[in-house]
């Protein structure tokens, strides 16, 4: 985050190229359903970085799936709320319909770049492909483009790349191929789930690098969703902070980074090198077939109090800020974060161990635990 994020944050108008509203997802499993996403609410403009961050098993993946439905149905469906894009939406649409707006005007970028190369082309003629499908550029033209863009995503030699198939290709040069193709279309949103997560450091800089000149050339709006927070400090506008499928708290990366409000949003912020407090927030999140009342956190929260655990997680109140929000009962008197101070007394003061009486080992297990769940049940 520096000076000219903030800048470009504040300069922000007009439409937002997507809404997402009330969305709720939910997967019907032999145990019940599985609420993985409760409806929630953000937007991106174009032109702007939009970040989503929270632990693992929060909901952030299926959230990027929804706004396409790029979930399996059944299990998955969209239960509630809407997801409109340039004023139309798409959770309305039909299956053919979003099959257009994917890969046109809408890209993903996952992780695993396995399924997203159709294996009997190559890598040159599904780049070419996609370029012209979206630009009125002669052949020669679209070869030139797709070699400028592999380059651009860090592959040596990449007019020889042309020719190659995916299967000849390793599996982080298969990760930029995809990252290219995504980005050949010139999509209007670009979502991108952990997509740098497995390629080293200077290959992931200079991704990022690439995603900015684009986003500046074409306006393109971005989901990115990261463990990273020193990736989101680096490219985000705003934040979504996600916990057990609901948003706890938004605004601009300035606000949430130096001004993090809800207690979740601190204790992840604890959790960065040198912040203090290692291995993770202590607890796991709640039962997603059968969450708890009041705010989903309330569990895990040092500052939580009788009001917490009933009703509806909390409505979104002010915090520091423009359009800084957090879902929080201590916000509903004030919007200064040093509110949790002042309710929070001693138990806020204690250690990261104290506060939930766990100690060692509980934190790395359930974590683990989550991930393993989360994309075994995907498969
Ligand atoms: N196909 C599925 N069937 C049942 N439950 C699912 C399915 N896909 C996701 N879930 C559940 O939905 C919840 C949200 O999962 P999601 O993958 O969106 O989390 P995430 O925030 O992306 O986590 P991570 O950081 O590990 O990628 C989890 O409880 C997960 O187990
Ligand atoms: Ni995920």
């Amino acid at each position: 985050m520096n000076t000219t994020t903030k800048a470009r944050t504040d300069s922000r108008r007009g439409d937002p190229l997507l809404t997402v509203d009330n969305l709720r997802t939910v997967f019907d499993t032999d145990d019940g359903q599985v609420q993985a996403v409760d409806g929630i609410d953000f937007t991106v403009h174009p032109g702007e970085t939009v970040c989503i961050v929270g632990e693992s098993g929060s909901g952030k993946t299926v959230t990027s799936e929804s706004i396409t439905q790029l979930f399996k149905s059944p299990p998955g469906s969209i239960a509630d709320g809407s997801v409109v894009f340039d004023g139309d939406d798409l959770a309305a649409r039909s299956e053919e319909e979003l099959t257009d707006i994917r890969g046109a005007r809408i890209s993903h970028i996952f992780q695993n770049p396995q399924g997203a190369l159709n294996p009997v082309y190559t890598v040159g003629w599904q780049l070419i492909e996609a370029i012209q499908l979206h630009q009125d550029v002669e052949k020669d033209d679209a070869r030139e483009e797709a070699v400028d863009l592999l380059s651009r995503v860090g592959i040596p030699e990449a007019s020889a790349r042309l020719d190659d198939y995916p299967h000849e290709l390793s599996g982080g040069m298969k990760q930029r191929v995809m990252i290219a193709m995504a980005l050949a279309c010139q999509p209007d949103l670009l979502i991108a789930d952990e997509p740098t997560t497995a390629l080293d450091v200077t290959i992931q800089a200079q991704i990022l690098r690439l995603l900015r000149d684009l986003q500046e050339e074409f306006e393109m709006g971005i989901i990115f969703i990261t463990h990273d927070l020193g990736v989101v400090a680096e490219i985000a506008d705003r934040v979504v902070v996600m916990y057990a499928g609901k948003v706890m708290e938004r605004g601009s990366v300035y606000d949430v980074f130096d001004s993090p409000s809800h207690p979740y949003t601190k204790a992840l912020l604890e959790c960065l090198p040198g912040h203090g407090s290692l291995g993770g927030i202590p607890g796991s999140l709640p039962d997603p077939i059968d969450p708890p009342e009041g705010c989903r956190f309330a569990d895990r929260c040092p500052y939580a109090i009788e009001e917490c655990r009933t009703g509806a997680q909390p409505a979104f109140e002010s915090a520091a800020g423009d359009g800084h929000e957090v879902s929080c009962v201590h916000y509903q008197t004030a919007d200064d974060p040093s509110v949790l101070e002042r309710v929070g007394g001693d138990t806020a003061s204690e250690s990261g161990t104290q506060r939930t009486g766990r100690t060692d080992g509980g934190t790395d297990e359930s974590g683990k635990q989550e991930r393993t769940t989360g994309g075994g049940r995907r498969e």
